[in-house]
Formats: C-alpha cells, structure tokens, sequence
C-alpha cells in the first residue's frame, strides 16, 4: 500500500553526505512512498544515517530530502519537522531529556501542542493510562530497564503526532511480549513507519525493504524476498568471516 496522496511519503533527491570525513551515501537516490519499509544491511551500511537525514539531524552535502513534500532543509519549513517526522533512537539515551516518565511525554505536549505544563502533565497522564501505563508517571527513568526506557520513547514520539515514525532498531532491547506488542502497534498505526533493523522477521512481511551495502542500495522489494536474498549472501559470505569480524566498514 502506498501512502495515500502524490506529495506524500519521503524522497530522497542525489544526497550525498559525509560523516566524520567519511562517506556514506554518494548521489543517494530513494523514494519512500510505502506505508511499511524496512531497512536492513549490515553493520555500518547506512541505515541509521539514512534516518538521521530524513529526520533532519545529518545535513547533506548535495541534494534534497523531502518529507511529505517538503524540503526539512529548507530555511523556512511550512511545518515544524518534528510535525513531520519523528524517531525513536536506537539507543533511549539519545532522546530521553527528562528525569521522570511524565515529564519526558509531557515534553511533545507541551512544544508541539502549545499546552500548558499542568495541562501537558494530565493529559501525558491519560495517554499513559490508554496503555495501562498509569502506574509508570512518576517513575524516574533512571529507575526504567532499557526495554522500559524505548517504551517511553515510542510513546513520546506518538504523542507528537508526526506523519512520519522512524524507528531505529526499535526491536533491540524488548522481551518477546514486547517485540509482539511494538510489531503490533507497527502494523496498526496510520503513519508511514520506517524500520531499521537486523531482526529481519519483523519486516519479512513488509511490502518494502530496502537493502544497504556501503551506503548503496543493494536490493529493493517485498520484504520476503530481499531478507532471502540478503540471508543468502550472509551464508555465502559466512566462511571469510571467522577471522575478521567485526566487519571493517
Ligand atoms: N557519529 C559518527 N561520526 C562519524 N562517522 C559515523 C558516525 N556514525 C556513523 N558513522 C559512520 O557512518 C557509516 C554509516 O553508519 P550508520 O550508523 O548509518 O550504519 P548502520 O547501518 O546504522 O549500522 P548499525 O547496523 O551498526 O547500526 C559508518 O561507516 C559509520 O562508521
């Protein structure tokens, strides 16, 4: 399923960029116009700096990245990004700014709605309580397991509301429960969702996903395929590595 106007969805236009005096993507040419699509690819393919340009924290040397139709480098925005598009980090140190749960939510509330911060806090309060979560408000984060911690940061980049979710190995640290729970929310959303990701049974069954090698695209199609194919050149690939992993890319 495409997403549903022309304008939509997410382009990337010749990029080229370059990170730490490193290259990773050279005239980098992509349309994402699909509602689910996954990003897989091995370690240092680009996944993440993929996701770093779209949501406008990687700013490229050359080209243009489109969201929704507009250019998020462009001087004067029609929407505030963070309207636009939204990540969760791979890593919920990254985004966690807040000591307590409630205050980290209340955060979107009050930036992008305008709210007050008591307001922002009652209704950060009851948006917790739509998940069972009431008992989590006060909690310091610091108090939270990691899986925890990437709750908050979904549910925070929920309440923002962006038409656009990237999720950075959102998988990563969730127990089994939570892995079924997040893949279930994933596939019932109304968002385009983007995923990175090397848990490749949770975007098998995606209509698109995109395969990086070296900052290129590798292969691109139905989930199931291109995950077989991208399996297929890790087996083959498998004898060479046993004295040289990490891979040094
Ligand atoms: N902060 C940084 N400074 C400089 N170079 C970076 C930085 N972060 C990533 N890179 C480089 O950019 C390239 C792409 O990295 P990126 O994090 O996008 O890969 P990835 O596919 O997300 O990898 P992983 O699966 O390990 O998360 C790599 O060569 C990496 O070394």
């Amino acid at each position: 399923m495409l997403v549903t106007d022309d304008c939509m969805g997410c382009a990337i236009k010749a990029v080229s960029l370059t990170r730490g005096g490193r290259t990773v993507f050279q005239g980098l040419d992509v349309n994402l116009q699909e509602h689910r699509i996954g990003l897989i690819g091995h370690n240092g393919a680009g996944k993440t700096s993929l996701l770093r340009l779209l949501c406008g924290l990687e700013t490229p040397h050359a080209g243009q990245v489109l969201v929704q139709g507009q250019d998020i480098y462009a001087h004067k925005p029609t929407m505030p990004r963070a309207r636009l598009i939204g990540m969760m980090f791979q890593n919920p140190e990254d985004q966690i700014i807040f000591p307590t749960v409630e205050e980290e939510l209340a955060l979107s509330l009050q930036t992008l709605s305008g709210l007050g911060r008591k307001a922002a806090r009652q209704s950060s309060h009851a948006f917790l309580e739509t998940y069972g979560l009431q008992h989590w408000a006060s909690r310091s984060i610091g108090s939270l397991s990691q899986g925890q911690r990437q709750w908050v940061c979904w549910l925070a980049m929920l309440l923002a509301q962006p038409q656009v979710l990237l999720l950075d190995e959102p998988f990563a640290s969730l127990d089994l429960p939570g892995q079924i729970a997040l893949a279930h929310a994933i596939d019932t959303c109304a968002q385009q969702v983007i995923v990175s990701t090397h848990a490749l049974d949770h975007v098998r069954g995606f209509e698109r996903v995109i395969w990086l090698d070296a900052g290129r695209i590798c292969a691109d199609g139905p989930g199931d395929e291109v995950c077989r194919a991208y399996e297929s050149a890790v087996q083959a690939q498998a004898p060479a590595w046993g004295v040289s992993s990490p891979r040094s890319t």
